[in-house]
């Protein structure tokens, strides 16, 4: 079985890509992960060393080989968006969930984390990445089969969500 997680910062997909894997025991590939692993390079100092363009070059050859996978794959906030990217995830089979955060949502869950770990956000500051979150969302919807709200509700309540939601979505292909 194959899905792919997308949505912006913060919405979510790490977390909930990870307890999905576990409900359907099957495997979980974090896009953002995978390319530390590869590069050795923790996503900031990937950014402080080698700036944005060759991370994109990184991240693209990093999901050509995720979508070989089997199990889940959780993209990074700004995989799908690239234009690349856009074009090998909208000819790719495989169900696509975007989890869809208010723009509150992402500013409380990212305000939480450690800002340091997500180089746009300081780049961008909170105006920026509010800017950023609404120029991709059009993207997001293109590519999504199913639409998950991802406001107000547990990881566990989300899994359950995305599993039924799948259920009816393979029915329906
Ligand atoms: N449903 C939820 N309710 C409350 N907090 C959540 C929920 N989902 C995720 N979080 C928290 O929000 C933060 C961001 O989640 P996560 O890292 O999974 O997002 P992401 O979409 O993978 O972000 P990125 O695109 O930067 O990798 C984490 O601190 C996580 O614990
Ligand atoms: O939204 C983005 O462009 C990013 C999101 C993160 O997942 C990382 O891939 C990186 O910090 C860039
Ligand atoms: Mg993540």
């Amino acid at each position: 079985m194959k899905l792919i997680l997308i949505g912006f910062m913060g919405s979510g997909k790490s977390t909930i890509a990870d307890a999905l894997s576990h409900k359907l025991a099957i495997e979980h590939h974090d896009l953002d992960q995978l390319i530390e692993k590869q590069s050795g390079f923790k996503i900031p100092a990937y950014f402080e060393q080698f700036g944005e363009a060759q991370f994109r070059e990184f991240e693209h050859q990093t999901l050509i080989d995720a979508l070989e996978l089997d199990g889940i794959v959780s993209t990074g906030g700004g995989t799908p968006v690239q234009d690349a990217n856009f074009d090998l995830l909208v000819q790719h089979p495989t169900p696509t969930v975007f989890l869809n955060a208010t723009d509150e949502t992402v500013l409380k869950r990212l305000l939480k984390d450690d800002v340091e770990s997500r180089p746009l956000f300081q780049e961008l500051g909170a105006t920026g990445l509010i800017e950023l979150k609404h120029a991709r969302q059009p993207k997001y919807e293109q590519l999504a089969d199913i639409i998950i709200d991802v406001n107000d509700k547990t990881p566990a309540q989300i899994v359950d969500e995305i599993v039924n939601q799948l259920n009816q979505y393979q029915l329906e292909h």
